[in-house]
């Protein structure tokens, strides 16, 4: 049965969600000044926007097909190439795999993680290999599904470069495509009728540095910054959810902002289905140091500059990109639960905001 993508229940007309700036990725390309001011805004307050006219869409939805074929498997079948507990992403990831609080709550859904490079690669093995469903729909979907990721990145990516006050193509170079880094493709699959307020992903912020993001149902939640209540935002058709991620919260001293979100259950009639989600995640090059770039930009050290003593300290890790993944990722297993102190070694730049 095809993923659902329409005829699904409308969302609710009484339920407010978080507006986000829509920027027209064809005008960013076309380097239109006043796009390229309004994708500014958007990633240097909440750090989240709608992205149309990116000409992804049915990559998207191909994507779903994919981890469909997947999840139909026997669990014998897909597990075979779990992710596993060593803080790799790439891989299958099992229900219940992740921890969604510090208590130590187990998640509900099922995933599958596609490095970058090996969907770059193929029939070339660069990180692992996978379950043969998904060898068979590398060249079909996966491998368009990420070239087309990545242009929309790298765009994206050289604009937030040149409004930072950086040389030319300092950001491309710390994701350059020769060196091996935890870009992945995922895909994500949550069952029909969650409980009323169960955590499918528990509150964090990206590990990376920009994710783009569809799904087909709600259940996103932003927690906007200075605020303690959770806002949904709101999927709209055809367009992309993207955010800011850590690493480019790092790079530019702050001046970009990792939101915290999380996933609860579809709002309203919507949570009677299932609900898929599809994200591309863009990460440094695995040796690349985490730091501001002071030295780089007088903008960025100077915003640097008025933080807090413990904000510059979150944005100033000092480890490599895989350390920092690994680490974030390893302590998001339930496998690896010790109590809370597990949930508090899998933290990013939350600053204590989950
Ligand atoms: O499923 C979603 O809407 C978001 C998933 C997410 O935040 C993530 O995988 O990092
Ligand atoms: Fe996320």
């Amino acid at each position: 049965m095809p993923v659902p993508v329409s005829n699904l229940p409308e969302w609710p007309s009484s339920l407010e969600a978080h507006p986000l700036l829509v920027i027209d990725f064809q005008l960013l390309k076309a380097g239109d000044r006043n796009e390229i001011e309004r994708l500014w805004e958007a990633g240097t307050t909440l750090g989240f926007w709608y992205l149309k006219n990116h000409g992804a869409e049915q990559d998207f939805v191909a994507m779903w097909g994919m981890g469909e074929a997947l999840f139909n498997l026997p669990m014998d079948e897909k597990i075979k190439c779990s992710q596993g507990d060593e803080g790799a992403s790439f891989g299958y990831k099992a229900p219940g795999h992740y921890i969604v609080d510090a208590a130590g709550t187990t998640d509900p859904i099922e995933g599958i993680n596609v490095s970058k490079d090996d969907a770059l690669s193929y029939p070339r093995i660069s990180r692992r290999e996978y379950h043969e469903v998904i060898h068979q729909l590398m060249h079909p979907a996966i491998t368009p599904f990420v070239k087309k990721c990545v242009h929309i990145s790298d765009t994206m990516l050289e604009i937030f470069n040149d409004k930072l006050g950086l040389p030319k193509g300092a950001l491309a170079k710390l994701h350059s495509p020769d060196e091996f880094s935890e870009s992945e493709a995922r895909t994500l699959k949550a069952p029909a009728n969650l409980a009323p307020g169960q955590l499918a992903v528990g509150g964090h912020t990206d590990f990376g540095t920009l994710s783009l993001l569809v799904n087909n149902l709600g259940g996103l939640q932003v927690l906007p910054p200075g605020t303690t209540e959770w806002c949904y935002v709101r999927p709209v058709p055809g367009h992309m959810i993207c955010n800011v991620g850590d690493t480019l919260a790092m790079f530019s001293g702050g001046l970009l902002n990792s939101n915290i979100h999380r996933v609860v259950p579809p709002p309203g009639p919507q949570s009677a289905h299932v609900r898929w989600s599809q994200v591309y995640f863009t990460r440094p090059g695995d040796s690349v140091l985490l730091l501001p770039l002071l030295g780089e930009s007088s903008l960025i050290s100077e915003a640097f500059d008025k933080l807090s003593p413990e904000k510059q300290k979150s944005l100033s890790p000092g480890v490599t990109s895989s350390e920092w993944f690994t680490r974030r990722q390893k302590n998001y297993l339930t496998k690896n639960y010790k109590g809370s102190q597990t949930w508090t070694a899998n933290r990013g730049t939350e600053h204590g905001r989950a």
